[in-house]
Parts: structure tokens; C-alpha cells; sequence
């Protein structure tokens, strides 16, 4: 079984979730026209890293980006994996993923686990605590934002229930762009999984983003890549790649989870 990605390798407008709803409504629509079946966005598409002014910008429970995605899914039969925005649940601040399929139901919401320090996101942002894996497409998968990929064995955690894909959704600054690259094709080749990753491009008052969103397959090749300009980079995977790399090296048959810490 095949699947075609799209990567929506986007802008973020500072501060200004409107702007931002109206981006993506186009990229989906773009997307949908190119016949994707998956559309990803980056992370924290509503808002960027604004994190001083997230009480009044953040989404109130996460309702509008979900009745956006889940109208834009039904308009256009799509799979949504929804990067994550920036929402306020309980007076406190998360960074939430979404996860739509081509009929418009929520099928996982997931709040970003580990907190990126160097752009200060723990002294806003509420950690998550649970895992994010969900079928999308037909297709066993997981996801996780940003920083997560630093921690392989949260990547596992969520990889064991036997994801075929890793998605993954980013606002990762162009000084580290080559250590993300790395660590995503690392991430591919130890969860012999394909990995669809999103970052964004553009600036924020701190930060330059350069994209490179990649489609990388089971054995760590790189299979798309966006570039750095803005744009919906589209790739298709192929599935029977798994079912050859995981014949051949049995990873998770191998583990020995007993001797982990
Ligand atoms: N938004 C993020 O989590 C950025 C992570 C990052 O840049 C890194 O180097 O890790």
C-alpha cells in the first residue's frame, strides 16, 4: 500500500492566529488539490513562539483549530496530522497536536512531552504525559513535536504499538538544522518506520527557520526533501519497504525491554 504525504513547509505570522488560519486553510486546500492523502503541518502554527502574549492567543480547549480541521478534512476527504498550536485548557498553557481523518473525526490530540528550554517554553508551556500513536489512512503511526526527537526512547514508547510512520512537527531554528537531520534519520532507521517531518520557515523575533522538511524511509534515506523556501512539498511511501527491512533485522522482535532503564 502506497501513501501520498503532503508537507505544508510554511510561514508562521507572529502572534496573529487569524493570519495563520487563513495560511492554512490554503495550504490545505493546495494539498488536497495535488491529491495528498496526509497533509502535516509545523508546530505551533497559530501563533509561533509568542509564548509572553499566550494568555489571549492561545486556542480556549483547542475548539477552533479543531472545528478548522475537522471542516477543512470533510471539505477536501483529507488526513489531517495537525502539527500543534499553541492552547489554554484549565488556566494553564499546552502545545497540542490534532490528529483528523478524511471523514473530519478527531482521531488523537497529543500535548508536547518535552519542553524546549532554549526558547524558554517551560516557563509557559504544561508538559503532556501521554503517548500519541493512532491510525491515520490505514496506516499504524505515531507522533511527536519538535524537541521530542532528541529522546529516542519516547519516540519507541510511542513507535511499539507498531507504527508504520513517524510524524513529526517542528519549529526548529536553522543553527541546529543539520543535528535535526541527523536525528530524524536516526529515528527512521532504529523504528524501521517512515519518518514525515514538518518545520516551518520564516522568522520570529528570535529565531531564523530554514525548513528542510524530509520524508525519510525505514532505512534512513532521505526520499523528499522541502528545501528551505515556503512551499507543499509532496512524496509517497511505500509500505512493503517496511515489511522487507523488519524481515530481514527484527528490532522490536530483538528488544530486551527487561534490561532498559
Ligand atoms: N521547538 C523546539 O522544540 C526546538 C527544538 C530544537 O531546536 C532543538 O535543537 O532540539
Amino acid at each position: 500500500m502506497g501513501l501520498t504525504v503532503a508537507l505544508a513547509q510554511m510561514d508562521v505570522d507572529f502572534a496573529n492566529p487569524g493570519a495563520n488560519f487563513e495560511r492554512v486553510s490554503q495550504v490545505i486546500a493546495e494539498a488536497a488539490k495535488e491529491h495528498a492523502d496526509i497533509v502535516v503541518l509545523p508546530e505551533m502554527w497559530n501563533t509561533g513562539y509568542a509564548l509572553d502574549q499566550l494568555n489571549g492567543l492561545a486556542d480556549p480547549n483547542g475548539q477552533n483549530t479543531q472545528e478548522l480541521l475537522q471542516e477543512l478534512a470533510r471539505n477536501y476527504h483529507i488526513n489531517i496530522v495537525g502539527g500543534s498550536v499553541a492552547t489554554a485548557r484549565d488556566d494553564r498553557f499546552y502545545n497540542t497536536s490534532y490528529i483528523v481523518d478524511d471523514q473530519g473525526r478527531l482521531v488523537s490530540s497529543y500535548d508536547k512531552v518535552h519542553l524546549f528550554g532554549l526558547m524558554n517554553e517551560e516557563q509557559y508551556i504544561t508538559a503532556g504525559k501521554t503517548e500519541n500513536y493512532f491510525q491515520l489512512a490505514g496506516a499504524a503511526s505515531a507522533g511527536v513535536i519538535c524537541y521530542d526527537i532528541r529522546f529516542p526512547e519516547w519516540l519507541r514508547t510511542n513507535a511499539r504499538h507498531g507504527a508504520k510512520v513517524l510524524y513529526v512537527s517542528a519549529e526548529w531554528p536553522q543553527p541546529r538544522i543539520a543535528q535535526w537531520e541527523v536525528l530524524l534519520r536516526a529515528r527512521a532507521i532504529e523504528n524501521q518506520a517512515f519518518v514525515v517531518a514538518v518545520n516551518r520557515v520564516g522568522d520570529d523575533p528570535d529565531n531564523h527557520f530554514n525548513g528542510h522538511s524530509l520524508v525519510i524511509d525505514p532505512l534512513g534515506n532521505i526520499i523528499a526533501n522541502a528545501g528551505e523556501t515556503e512551499k507543499v512539498k509532496l512524496a509517497t511511501i511505500d509500505f512493503s519497504q517496511i515489511e522487507a527491512v523488519r524481515g530481514q533485522i527484527p528490532v522490536f522482535k530483538d528488544r530486551r525491554p527487561e534490561l532498559y532503564r
